[in-house]
């Protein structure tokens, strides 16, 4: 099965880290997974050249223009980044991104020749409201363009409110839930659908990610916090390369 560990930096990192990541990359030279990091914008061009892939957080809809701070899928791929992330549940909600936003995204990343990992999943309340399969068919009926194919996109799981927290879903919730995204995107994309790689993000750690790697339809994770030092992340990679 195919398998992908892409580690999510956040707004975190400086010159100051690059010591440790080349390092990091340097104990990967022939990872047997896809492995990646995804620094802050300003690290991109800085952490090309290894067996580590490079993908950026976010990307702008536009291909360019007057957008002060926004920076486009073409100016990432320019600096050296393969994938994009888009529809992270923080930029939904500190930039208020909709649905049709992510969707505008994913198109502009397509185009300018970039793979995305695209985010959703769904918040503490509507869990306990037993909403979760709903949010999740709505965010892929409306973020996800029909030019999705099986080398073009990643779909992340990640429950909001086991983002950065420590509290993950049972692992029986977490296999039914990616056999949920995993059957909606068959019915719609077909074989693509069955070949699209699906990956767990929330509080993925050394202690939890082989049993979480090994469940059906889980094809590796989405890490935040425990990608950030080498010490943390080394073991999740591992476990990964077992799993
Ligand atoms: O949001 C995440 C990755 O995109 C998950 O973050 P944590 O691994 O810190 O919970």
């Amino acid at each position: 099965m195919y398998k992908m560990i892409v580690g999510n930096w956040k707004m975190n990192g400086t010159s100051a880290d690059l010591e440790e990541f080349f390092d990091f990359a340097n104990d990967w030279l022939n990872p047997m997974f896809d492995l990646m990091i995804c620094p802050p914008a300003t690290l991109i061009g800085r952490m090309t050249g290894t067996s580590v892939m490079i993908g950026a957080q976010d990307c702008h809809a536009d291909v360019k223009g007057a957008h002060t701070g926004d920076i486009s899928a073409e100016m990432l791929a320019d600096a050296g980044a393969t994938h994009v992330i888009v529809g992270h549940s923080e930029r939904r909600t500190d930039h208020a991104e909709t649905n049709a936003m992510v969707a505008a995204k994913t198109n502009a990343a397509w185009n300018a020749e970039m793979k995305v990992i695209l985010c959703i999943g769904e918040t503490e309340a509507q869990y306990r409201a037993g909403e979760t399969l709903d949010v999740l068919r709505t965010q892929m009926a409306e973020s996800i363009p029909d030019g999705a194919m099986k080398t073009n996109i990643t779909i992340a799981y990640e429950p909001v409110w086991a983002i950065g927290t420590g509290l993950t879903p049972t692992l029986q919730e977490i296999a039914d839930v990616h056999a949920f995204i995993r059957e909606t995107l068959v019915a719609r994309f077909g074989d693509a659908g069955a070949a699209m790689p699906l990956l767990y993000g929330g509080s993925v750690k050394a202690s939890n990610a082989r049993d979480i790697f090994v469940l059906p339809n889980v094809n590796g994770g989405l890490v935040g916090g425990a990608s950030l030092r080498k010490a943390d992340f080394t073991p999740i990679c591992s476990a990964l390369e077992q799993a």
